[in-house]
């Protein structure tokens, strides 16, 4: 199955949350499903906070990465457009909320389901949630912008 990720240009696949270029990372896969998409991630023994509980800094990168593959896919949906195709659309994370509602126990897949909130302009706000054996523990809000051509000067 095609995932957002697959559709990013080698170019800009290397963020640490999402690139398939990145060895380190965590290469995240995410999928539409209806009007959600899902993205499944099994963290590893090194990703512990306290043992048997997932750092909440992992989570957050999960949910950050699962919003812009959403905010993207979203915007090329929006516009009528193959994911993916150029000119292409990069988002970047201007904003980042997460509310840790339980400890998210270590060991077993999470799923982390999201949907588009808002959808105007250059940006799109998402929000997701981190579901362990299908309990909520984490829910999130990403703001996703279209990186602008001046990016980083
Ligand atoms: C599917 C196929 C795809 C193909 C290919 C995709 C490639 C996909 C690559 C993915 C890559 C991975 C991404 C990983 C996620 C990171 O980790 S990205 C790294 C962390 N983020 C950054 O470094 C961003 C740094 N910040 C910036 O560059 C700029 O501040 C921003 C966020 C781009 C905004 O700059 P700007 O566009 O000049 O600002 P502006 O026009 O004022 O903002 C645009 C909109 O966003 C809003 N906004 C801006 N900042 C904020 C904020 N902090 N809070 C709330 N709203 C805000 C503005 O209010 C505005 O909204 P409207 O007024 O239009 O409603």
């Amino acid at each position: 199955m095609q995932a957002i990720q697959d559709s990013y240009p080698d170019n800009v696949a290397h963020c640490y949350g999402c690139g398939s270029q990145n060895a380190h990372g965590h290469r995240i896969r995410t999928f539409q499903e209806g009007e959600e998409t899902v993205t499944r991630f099994t963290p590893e023994a090194y990703h512990t906070a306290i043992p048997g509980f997932v750092y909440g800094g992992l989570l957050a990168s999960l949910i950050d990465c699962h919003g812009t593959a959403t905010a993207a896919a979203a915007r090329y949906r929006a516009e009528g457009r193959e994911i993916g195709s150029a000119p292409v659309l990069r988002f970047v994370t201007a904003s980042l909320s997460v509310s840790f509602l339980k400890p998210t126990p270590l060991g077993g897949e999470l799923e982390i389901r999201g949907r588009v909130k808002e959808l105007r302009g250059r940006k799109v706000i998402v929000e997701a949630s981190v579901f362990a054996d299908g309990v909520e523990t984490v829910r999130g809000e990403v703001v996703a912008a279209e990186m602008p051509a001046s990016f980083g000067n």
